[in-house]
């Protein structure tokens, strides 16, 4: 392709040709470097064209183009008639015809040109046309790319779901949707803002912009939590990141991604609250199930416990801690079976503590518990550890000696006497006790262990009756007693109803005149078979079995009927001694009783007088002093019998108004003898004088008594030497002669037992 200039016309011919030249090679080395690619087409075919124009099209070399048909050029004969039907009119008006062109490379592929069209002479469109071929695929594409990135990013811009905004000196230049949304903002309309829209407070936009462009000033990220305000006021917590557009220049602006993390804070305050409320639960839940393990381990242990307790007080005496009855047989047992295996020895033997009864009565249940816990101590201390103590009730203890012979038991038993002798210290009291107790030896007394108890039960029994602080081993004739006590009780529990009771009295006179001052009703027992039965031997049995109660009313109305019989016939002047024992004491309806048959017997209550044994009251002296009042109420007179014998304290006496004083005979029998009992006499007969009551001394069997007594100022007396007791119509001669009072014998040898002085 050449391009002549109007001044080769000018040069003359030779000098012409070579500028013709000259020019020729300029313009083939300006089309041979040019970047771009020139063609020269004339009538739709390719002249001529530069190299890179074969480079563009993927020719070997321009002259390959050279003839060509332009059309091949196209994608398509339909695009290149497009192309020429839109750059012909432009060209043929001496246009320069511009555009962007898709066109096909020699091996067929399309790519983007930019296409530079000229007509060589406008006049003429024949002359051809000269055509730049730019190469802008690359270019094309990377447009594309840039094209679609930016459209990506638009998307992404649009449908972020974080909150987007670009702010140049704190005015929003763009934001996208979704911060608009943050805070309730329409489509543009935060556009051309100040960020101060959107803070609470223009203090809060001041902070802020102290706060976060800082960081950004120096180039950095800043990141946050903020609180702005939402178009319609209402905060909204946001956490935001920003960095400038360009760290070297703040101006440029800042990037601003914005997160609403309200909703999330709420969801954490509720999630931190349910987490709260979860773990409060999970620790109540915790707390509970180890409480409720803790519970079925004090369940487990107090069942464990119960059950050991129920095995223990199923096995021990809840007093002493001993062994039981239950423990006892099976440990008697067992050493039975060792002992008849073994041919050993073996002892059983039974223990009782002798007037433990007495202690429990007048102390109370207490000190008797106390004293029963020491010797149950002091009786196990005294034993070796094969040997079995246990305690079978009250103050009845039993002892399985494995291995003892009759000289091993006595030694036993003699530690026994030895270990309950020291005394007691309860308290105030001090009380000494002694066991009476009755061995039995295997095979000997028993073959087997209840045999063994029994016939220790009988021996100790015997040892009780021999006066007891003793051991007996058992007999075969102890059997036979033990058998008749047996008797007894079942003799007296029908006693009542078969008539076998009678009243005896025995008269009490007046010490000073010999006058008749009362009479003592005393029980009497004839059993068909058994004979005569001491009121000492079947009064404790009737105690203890409750039958006291039911008896005692009969003597009660007995001998009131008796005393009416009396005055009916002329005797008067003298009260009705009655005993009663403790059960019959404490029995509630004593007062009422004896209310009732006074009445039934149409006496008054002074003609009545009831003797009690000292300890009936000490036990429960306020409830004895109620029943000693009502029975004053009734005129009833109150005597201690046996006085001296038990435990009665001064003040109590007094504030039981005891009438009299009954001396016990074991301090009459050796008066004039026993200095001390004379001592004794005296003193109780100062007191009771000094507390204003009368004395009767028991047990007066002789005059020199009598004399020391009348001469120590006991007002009345009572014994075989004055009268012994006599049924009643005996008695009444006697009566009768005292009526109105009779010198008393001043010597035995005037008055023998029985038969009374006139
Ligand atoms: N609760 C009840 N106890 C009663 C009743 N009847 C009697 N008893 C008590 O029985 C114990 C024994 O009585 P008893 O065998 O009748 O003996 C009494 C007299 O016979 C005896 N006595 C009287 N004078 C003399 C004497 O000079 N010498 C002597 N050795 N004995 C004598 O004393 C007994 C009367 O004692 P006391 O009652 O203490 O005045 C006896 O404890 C009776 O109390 C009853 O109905 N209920």
């Amino acid at each position: 392709m050449s391009f002549l200039p109007d001044a080769l016309a000018l040069e003359p011919r030779q000098s012409s040709t070579l500028a013709l030249q000259r020019i020729l090679r300029e313009q083939q080395t300006l089309l041979d470097s040019a970047g771009v690619g020139i063609v020269f087409i004339r009538h739709r075919r390719v002249v001529r064209c530069n190299p890179r124009y074969a480079e563009i099209f993927q020719l070997h070399s321009p002259q390959a183009a050279v003839g060509h048909s332009s059309e091949t050029l196209h994608p398509s004969r339909e695009a290149f008639r497009a192309l020429g039907r839109a750059a012909y009119p432009v060209l043929a008006r001496g246009e320069t015809y511009r555009t962007e062109w898709q066109m096909r490379r020699s091996n067929g592929c399309l790519f983007w040109t930019h296409l530079t069209g000229r007509l060589i002479n406008p006049e003429d469109s024949s002359e051809g046309s000269i055509w730049i071929v730019d190469d802008i695929d690359e270019q094309k594409r990377s447009q594309a790319e840039l094209h679609a990135a930016l459209r990506e990013n638009q998307v992404l811009f649009d449908n972020a779901m974080v909150g987007i905004v670009v702010l140049r000196d704190r005015v929003l230049v763009r934001c996208n949707h979704h911060f608009e949304r943050i805070l309730g903002y329409g489509p543009g309309e935060l556009v051309g803002r100040s960020s101060r829209q959107w803070y609470l407070s223009e203090s809060d936009w001041q902070a802020a912009g102290e706060h976060c462009y800082a960081p950004l000033a120096l180039g950095r990220e800043f990141e946050g939590q903020m609180t702005l305000r939402a178009k319609d006021g209402r905060a909204v917590v946001v956490e935001v990141r920003s960095r400038p557009l360009d760290p070297a220049d703040l101006s440029q602006g800042t990037l601003w991604i914005v997160l609403d993390v309200s909703e999330r804070l709420r969801v954490q305050a509720q999630l931190a609250q349910m987490h709260g409320a979860l773990e409060q639960q999970v620790r109540d839940r915790t707390r509970e199930l180890s409480e409720t393990v803790a519970d079925l381990h004090r369940e487990i242990e107090q069942r464990k416990y119960d059950q050991e307790r129920i095995h223990w007080m199923a096995h021990y005496d809840a007093l002493t801690g001993l062994p039981n009855r239950v423990l006892l047989a099976e440990r008697g047992q067992q050493a039975v079976r060792t002992a008849r295996e073994s041919g050993s020895p073996l002892a059983v033997m039974f223990l009782d503590l002798d007037n433990f009864k007495h202690v429990n009565d007048s102390l109370g249940h207490r000190v008797g518990d106390a004293l029963l816990m020491e010797i149950a101590q002091r009786l196990r201390r005294t034993v070796r550890d094969r040997d079995t103590v246990a305690r079978l009730s009250g103050d009845e203890f039993v002892l399985i000696l494995p291995g003892a012979n009759a000289q091993g038991a006595a030694r036993v038993a003699s530690k026994m006497q030895e270990a309950a002798r020291a005394p007691v210290q309860l308290g105030h009291h001090e009380l000494s006790v002694s066991p009476s107790m009755g061995i039995a030896l295997f095979p000997e007394h028993g073959e087997d262990f209840e045999s063994l108890i029994q016939a220790a039960d009988t021996a100790m029994y015997r040892a009780k009756a021999e006066g007891r602080n003793n051991f007996r081993f058992f007999t075969p004739r102890m059997q036979e007693q033990s058998a008749q006590a047996l008797q007894l009780t079942n003799a007296l529990s029908r006693a009542l109803e078969r008539g076998q009771f009678a009243l005896h009295y025995q008269p009490q006179v007046s010490a000073a005149t010999g006058a008749i001052s009362g009479v003592e009703a005393l029980l009497r027992w004839r059993h068909p078979e058994l004979g005569d039965i001491s009121p000492a031997d079947f009064i404790p049995v009737a105690e203890d079995s409750g039958q006291i109660v039911a008896i005692g009313e009969w003597v009660l109305d007995t001998a009131l009927a008796q005393l009416q019989r009396w005055r009916q016939r002329g005797l008067s002047g003298f009260t009705m001694s009655v005993n009663l024992s403790a059960a019959q004491f404490r029995h509630p309806q004593l007062p009422e009783l004896v209310a009732q048959l006074l009445e039934r017997h149409g006496l008054a209550g002074d003609c009545l007088e009831l003797e009690l044994t000292e300890n009936v009251a000490i036990g429960d002296p306020e409830a004895a002093a109620r029943i000693m009042d009502q029975l004053h109420a009734h005129g009833v007179g109150l005597a201690i019998d046996d006085f001296g014998t038990g435990y009665s304290s001064l003040s109590q006496l007094k504030r039981f108004r005891i009438c009299r004083l009954k001396i016990d005979r074991s301090f009459v029998r050796d008066l004039g003898q026993d200095r001390n009992d004379h001592a004794l006499v005296s003193a109780i007969v100062r007191m009771a004088q000094a507390l204003g009551m009368r004395t009767t001394a028991e047990g007066v069997e002789t005059p020199q008594q009598l004399e020391l007594l009348r001469g120590e100022g006991c007002t009345e007396l009572q014994g075989f030497h004055i009268s012994r007791p006599l049924p009643a119509e005996q008695v009444e001669p006697f009566l009768l002669r005292h009526q109105r009072g009779a010198r008393l014998a001043p010597a035995p040898s005037q008055a023998r037992p029985g038969k009374p002085s006139p």
